[in-house]
């Protein structure tokens, strides 16, 4: 006997919250497919109903069940909740999907489904799960003690990433669960700095595929490759080919765990459906020679493709994303290298809905952190002097957003605020002189100077205020650096961005100790609370996680079409909003990790409300209260109750 135990048995409503995006007659067809399905499910119409779920099957993989269903307008963005599983609350009842032979055992190994010791009674003996679990049935929360427990017990943080990773393959919604009730404590393991381990040993510790590989064997054929994925209604892409991966340079195909680790991110901090989230590795190569000679690799063995093999590639991949998931499929790049990344995002940016997380992303979290920094220091954003190390796509994306932001703040135009931020890269720093050879996203930093070679030389002349580390090179703010900014600024602010830690500029440590406390400290990866004197400093952490979350969720819960600097300038307002009188108490520049979700609502309806502004917004009319759709939106892991 073949059972398919795959629907969406709704709230009354029908709606996934009160802003689903989502019909009403979408959602009766939904239901009816399984409906007939299991209508055909006795031994008589045993192999008409194997007949008709592999139809139903075919066609929910090629979306016309969900799509030709309705002349209206249907999905104008929103975070679709197709199956209807998270509209349903613990007390209702949703039947779980998946293609079983009279046993639950294929349930216990879906990932989405499983509840393992979870499942109730009743459960049991509804989807052939008798026996294949012992007697215990045990609460979500006791199993998140458990793991957590486990958890604890390793020593390596590596060794905690792959039970995450193994949690996430496992059991989903307890993965989730997971990672929201223990943010602070799981972050740096499924996100910097552990991520960063990771993919440098991806290839050693690889158990299961994560996300889709698309390599230059697949040149032609990408369309395809994306339709094996399994999930159709996909809202948000993360999309690698693994040349910058953080500070750690080219990691080739191994960079695979960033956009895992940042898609876990945007459904954890951001509330979008895990099923909406695709993760994606460009394989173009890797000029990686370790990698190369590595048996273990995971990818091509063949140097990078450039030029216009890389840029093909590209296009194509590109076009199949827009022709099979619509025009308001976001697409994240991340962690590609400068040489790609500003001229993917030129070139796409008008055709697609796109951003680049490290220079824009960074940008916003940077340009909220100053923005709050000025309730310790005093002054606009005006009066402050800023120093960058590193004129990669970290630091002009920042620059950049700052002197628009300084644009709009003083009415004066572009090329003047730019004069205020000055950058140092590994030639000295950035000057006029140099403007012939500078790669074309340097050029507007050119500023009348004489050339200077060393960095802290530059401190001691530019005098800034404001220290940003973007180089991806460690320990580049030495002693004397650090020194000679305290002693320009009463409370020097200092941001080592580069990641994972040991890319950072400087330490937490070094920053409070080499400024006798006066710093006002964050970094890219995470740092422990420092004592020095007798007092505790918390460092913040300067991570674009912060805003990419949120700024998700807005561009999708309004259908935006296109991504517009003002967007980040509304999420970064948003982020600098949320930092509390007791966080700066603190001297946190950043509101703790722990909020984030009411943080991503706050981001979400902000940059939401800038898309309807700007007319870029598709899901029309524009909800009253953004906030509350943004929340209503979310995914929350609490398990479903199965019929
Ligand atoms: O992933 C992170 O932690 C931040 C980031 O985008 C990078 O360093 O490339
Ligand atoms: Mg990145």
């Amino acid at each position: 006997m073949i059972s398919l135990n795959r629907s969406s048995f709704l709230n009354k409503s029908g709606l996934a919250g009160s802003c689903s995006p989502f019909s009403g007659a979408q959602i009766r067809r939904t239901a009816s497919v399984r409906v007939v399905a299991l209508g055909s499910n006795g031994r008589a119409g045993e192999r008409n109903a194997s007949v008709l779920i592999e139809n139903t099957l075919k066609e929910m993989r090629e979306g016309s069940v969900i799509d030709d269903v309705d002349s209206k307008p249907t999905v104008g963005g929103g975070v679709q909740d197709v199956y209807g599983e998270d509209a349903a609350t613990e007390e209702q009842f949703v039947t779980p999907w998946s293609l079983s032979v009279a046993s639950g055992y294929s349930l216990l190994r879906n990932p989405h489904h499983n509840k393992g010791l979870a499942f109730t009674e009743r459960e049991r003996d509804a989807h052939f799960l008798r026996g294949l679990l012992p007697p215990t049935v045990a609460s979500q929360e006791l199993q998140v003690k458990k793991m957590m427990h486990n958890i604890r017990q390793y020593q390596l943080p590596l060794q905690k990433y792959m039970a995450m990773m193994d949690l996430q393959e496992r059991n989903e919604r307890l993965f989730y669960k997971l990672l929201i009730d223990n943010v602070e404590e799981l972050l740096p393991i499924v996100y910097t700095p552990t991520v960063g381990e990771a993919c440098q040993k991806y290839g050693s510790i690889f158990m299961r595929p994560q996300g889709l590989f698309i390599s230059l064997k697949e040149k032609g054929k990408i369309l395809e490759v994306l339709r094996n994925w399994p999930e159709k209604n996909i809202q948000v892409i993360v999309v690698t080919d693994g040349e910058r991966i953080l500070g750690l340079g080219d990691l080739g195909c191994q960079g695979m765990g960033i956009p895992v680790g940042k898609l876990s991110l945007y459904s954890a901090l951001g509330g979008v459906r895990p099923s909406s989230c695709l993760p994606i590795t460009i394989d173009v190569g890797t000029n990686n020679e370790t990698l190369l000679n590595d048996e273990f690799y995971i990818g091509l063995r063949q140097r990078r493709a450039t030029g216009q093999e890389y840029a093909e590639l590209l296009h194509e991949f590109m076009t199949a994303v827009k022709q099979n998931y619509g025009e308001k499929v976001l697409i994240q790049f991340e962690d590609f290298a400068n040489h790609n990344a500003f001229d993917l995002l030129a070139k796409y940016g008008t055709t697609h809905l796109v951003f680049n997380d490290d220079i824009q992303g960074t940008a916003s979290v940077v340009l909220a952190g100053l923005v709050a920094a000025l309730n310790l220091v005093g002054g606009t954003l005006a009066d402050h002097r800023f120093l960058f190390l590193g004129a990669g796509e970290a630091g002009t994306g920042i620059a950049e957003l700052i002197a628009l932001e300084l644009s709009k703040q003083t009415n004066a135009p572009l090329e003047e605020t730019r004069k205020k931020i000055w950058l140092v890269d590994s030639k000295g720093l950035i000057v006029s002189s140099r403007k012939e050879a500078l790669q074309h996203f340097k050029k507007p930093w050119a500023h009348e100077h004489e050339p200077i070679k060393e960095l802290v030389d530059a401190v001691k002349d530019i005098k800034p205020t404001v220290l940003i580390g973007t180089s991806g090179v460690g320990r580049t703010f030495t002693k004397e650096v650090v020194e000679a900014m305290a002693s320009i600024n009463e409370r020097p602010i200092i941001l080592s961005l580069s990641n994972p830690t040991s890319q950072s500029e400087c330490t937490a440590e070094e920053a409070y100790t080499w400024s006798q406390g006066r710093a006002i400290f964050a970094s890219g990866s995470p740092f422990a609370p420092v004592e020095y004197d007798g007092k505790v400093f918390v460092p913040g952490q300067a991570n674009n996680a912060y805003i990419f979350p949120g700024l998700g969720l807005g561009l999708i819960m309004s259908g935006a079409i296109r991504v517009h600097d003002d967007m980040l300038l509304a999420a970064s307002e948003a982020l600098a909003a949320q930092v509390s009188q007791e966080n700066f108490a603190k001297g946190l520049i950043y509101p703790p990790f722990t909020n984030i979700r009411k943080i991503s609502a706050h981001i979400a309806a902000k940059v939401a409300a800038k898309a309807y502004e700007l007319g870029l917004a598709t899901r029309l009319p524009q909800p009253k209260d953004l906030v509350k759709c943004a929340e209503s939106c979310m995914y929350t892991p609490a398990y479903r109750n199965y019929r």
